[in-house]
Parts: structure tokens; sequence; C-alpha cells
């Protein structure tokens, strides 16, 4: 027997290092979802915001208690599709590869490239049945259109709207030579920690999924090395101008998105061998 989730909400933020919360929900409550991937990073927070009911899940956990590699990128997917979430909004704190986008600036990445170690669970569809989703456009461009809709109400938030998001294994930075050939050989424009597979399993659950990358250092290609302790400082500025553009993107959401527009929802249509 199936039992129904006991809520719903059409939109998810997953907040990453230094977005633990939303301000401005209204009628929180929380919710401890089980998976057959096991625990979610934290209680999914369940709340309304400018009239419309939304799920925070904050990747790390609460104090920021799991490294990038331990993530249950499944469970915390799995759980959000769950309770009816089409909308995925991720935030992420990344590393600069480029000298204009400076640490303080929002990237809304349109691809990404991958050199994760194959460690991390990358698939819902482990046999029985087999998918090979297409990862061509890996970003909803529905939804980045909204963000980039949204950020234009806030001129002091300077963002770019397309970039390259180059995802490591972690959690320690990158060496001099690596951060080299990630900008010179590669041509990313970002690094992190988190995109993969959180993106990839967003697309497999056939989720609308885009990601805010909020700049926070110039990794170690230029000439002061990033550190923890400097990408902390400068995500506190960023957290507060997350917090004032979430609400923005959230209200230009409709409900579902429309098919006409958006085939995130029917990423599997021709994915199942
Ligand atoms: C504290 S810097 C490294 C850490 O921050 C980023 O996490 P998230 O994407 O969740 O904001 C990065 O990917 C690393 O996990
Ligand atoms: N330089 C960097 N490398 C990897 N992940 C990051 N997250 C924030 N800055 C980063």
């Amino acid at each position: 027997m199936l039992v129904e989730p006991p809520v719903k909400a059409g939109i998810a933020i997953i907040g990453g290092s230094g977005v633990y919360d939303l301000p401005g929900l209204s009628n929180i409550r929380e919710y401890k979802i089980y998976t057959p991937y096991g625990a979610p990073s934290d209680n999914i927070i369940i709340g309304e915001l400018r009239g419309k009911t939304i799920a925070f899940l904050p990747r790390h956990g609460r104090g920021h208690r799991i490294p990038p590699h331990r993530i249950n990128y499944r469970a915390n997917i799995w759980a959000l599709k769950s309770i009816g979430v089409k909308w995925v909004i991720a935030v992420s704190a990344v590393g600069s590869l480029r000298e204009d986008y400076r640490p303080g600036d929002f990237v809304i990445p349109d691809q990404f490239i991958d050199m994760t170690k194959g460690v991390r669970d990358f698939t819902f569809f482990e046999g029985g049945r087999v998918a090979h989703v297409s990862m061509a456009d890996p970003f909803c461009e529905c939804l980045r259109k909204k963000i980039l809709e949204a950020a234009a109400r806030h001129p002091d938030i300077r963002i770019h709207g397309k970039g390259t998001y180059i995802c490591i294994e972690g959690p320690r930075f990158s060496t001099r030579a690596e951060s080299r050939v990630w900008k010179e050989v590669f041509k990313a424009d970002v690094i992190g920690m988190t995109l993969v597979p959180e993106v990839n399993l967003a697309c497999e659950a056939q989720l609308c999924y885009a990601t805010i990358a909020m700049v926070t250092d110039y990794d170690v290609w230029a000439e002061k090395p990033v550190t923890a302790e400097e990408v902390v400082k400068t995500m506190r500025e960023n957290t507060i101008k997350i917090q004032r553009l979430l609400p923005d993107i959230i209200e230009l959401l409709e409900d579902e998105p429309r098919r006409e527009e958006c085939s995130c929802c029917r990423s599997l249509e021709t994915a199942l061998m």
C-alpha cells in the first residue's frame, strides 16, 4: 500500500555552504522523510513564502556536519520528489576560475564538468531498469531564465548568466597544477564540490533544477590560495544577498513547469532502455 506523504511543496531550495535556513518562511513545519536510500541530509523544513509552499533542505545538514563526498544525494532528491517538488533551486558556494567572475558575484551555470572520483551514488537506476539520461543541457533553461529575471530586480547583485561548473571530489581544495588545468585546459568558469551527482539525480527524477553559484574566492590560480576561512567570510555577504533574491524567484515560478516550454519532466522518455 502506498502511503501519501504528509505534505506537498512545489518548490525546493537546497541550501549550500552558509545557507542553512530560509528567513521569511511562515507557518514552518519540519518533517523527517524516510527514503529507500536512507536519511536525507536533514529534516525538510516546509513553510509558506510569497503565497507558495516551499521546502528547504540544507545540503550539508544544519551546522554543516556532512562533507561533500558523504552527502546522501539520492536520499535528498528522492525526499524532495516524494513531497511533490517540481522546481529545485540549488545554492552553492564556488571558487572562480576567471578574473571577471569576482568574489561576491553570482553565476547561473549552464554546463558542468564532472571530476568527482566515481565513489558517489550518481544514479537511481542501478539495474533492472536501465536509464541513460541526456546531460547535453543539464540545467533547466526555464528555471535559469526565471532566476535571471528575478535577479534583474537587484542591480546590486552582479550576476553572470552562463558558466561551466567543474565539480571536484573534495573535501580538499585543488592544487595549483590542477587549478591551471581546470582554468586553462578545461576552460571551466567556477569550481565546487557538490553539483554532481545532485544535478544528475534531479534530471533522473524529472525535476526542473538550476544552481545559483555564489563566488567566494579565486581558487588557487591567483596570488593568494583559497582557504576555508576566506570562503566563510565572503559566504556571509553572499548569504544576505541570496536571501533577498530567493523570494523574488519564488514569486515568478508557476505551480508547475509548462510542458510546452520545458522538457525536464520528460527526461526519462528518451532515456529508458
Ligand atoms: C566551505 S568551501 C567548500 C564547500 O563549499 C561548497 O559547498 P556547497 O556547494 O554546498 O555550497 C563546495 O562545493 C564545498 O563543498
Ligand atoms: N575554490 C574552491 N574549490 C572548490 N570548492 C569551492 N567552494 C568554494 N570555493 C571553492
